[in-house]
């Protein structure tokens, strides 16, 4: 049989902790087959972003129309979109899709766990004009909730950290992104893939606590996949 299909459109982060690395390895770690569109490039580690280079939008939209013209998507999550015009364009595309509508989980990527701001003025407001009203689930963090100017909008859903004492947390907001999206390809309502998304981060994170990695903020744990019957 085969795995439903999730879309990632984000950036890289060559730490390998957040951006697509989180995104892809989530998806095979839930039993989605993932594919990716890559909106920019980051020069990052466990300390911050260094450099950050855009892709420009005409070639996000090429990589976009790849897939979908190719592959029956059930589900896409956006991450860090880099530039207003990737922001707008991208929304205009989604909501032109004809048929079936993947859903469409959107983490508005506009400050890192190490307080690097991705996400410009410009940006924000593409966001809230454009991609916030498709989405079917949005989630900011705390700090992202106040960029957006705390939209009072059923499909937002603020994620706040945690319990689990670690410093290891960079690429959480990507990982449990994928999760919900991955777990909605599988069929499952909203509410059901957030509760299995927080379960699935927080196991990556009891997975990763003691781990030494960098001089910052270290990665949370990648991979280790759930059995099948663990997934849904
Ligand atoms: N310390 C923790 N213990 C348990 N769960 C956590 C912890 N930190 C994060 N999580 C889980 O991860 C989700 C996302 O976390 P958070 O809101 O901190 O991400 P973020 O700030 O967007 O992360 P990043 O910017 O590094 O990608 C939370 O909703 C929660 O389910
Ligand atoms: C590429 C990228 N996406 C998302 C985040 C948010 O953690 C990050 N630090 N880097």
């Amino acid at each position: 049989m085969n795995p439903p299909v999730v879309v990632t459109i984000a950036g890289t982060d060559s730490g390998g902790a957040a951006g697509i690395a989180a995104d892809l390895t989530t998806f095979a770690a839930l039993g989605v087959h993932g594919a990716c569109v890559v909106t920019a490039v980051t020069a990052q580690d466990t300390t911050g972003v260094r450099a950050v280079h855009p892709v420009p939008t005409q070639m996000v939209l090429a990589q976009l129309d790849a897939v979908l013209d190719d592959l029956p998507v059930a589900a896409i999550k956006t991450g860090m979109l880099a530039s207003p015009e990737t922001v707008v364009c991208l929304s205009t595309r989604l909501r032109g899709l004809s048929g079936t509508r993947p859903r469409l989980v959107v983490d508005p990527v506009l400050v890192a766990t190490s307080g690097a701001v991705l996400g410009s003025a410009e940006v924000v407001a593409a966001y809230r004009e454009h991609l916030l009203p498709i989405a079917d689930v949005v989630t900011p963090n705390e700090d992202e909730f106040d960029a957006l100017g705390r939209p009072d909008l059923a499909n937002v859903l603020v994620t706040r950290g945690g319990d689990i004492p670690t410093t290891n947390d960079h690429g959480t907001g990507c990982t449990h992104s994928s999760a919900l999206a991955a777990y909605l390809a599988h069929g499952l309502d909203r509410a059901t893939a957030a509760a299995r998304a927080d379960a699935f981060v927080a196991r990556q994170l009891h997975l990763s606590k003691d781990w030494t990695l960098g001089r910052g903020r270290g990665p949370v744990a990648h991979l280790h996949p759930l059995t099948p019957g663990e997934i849904a």
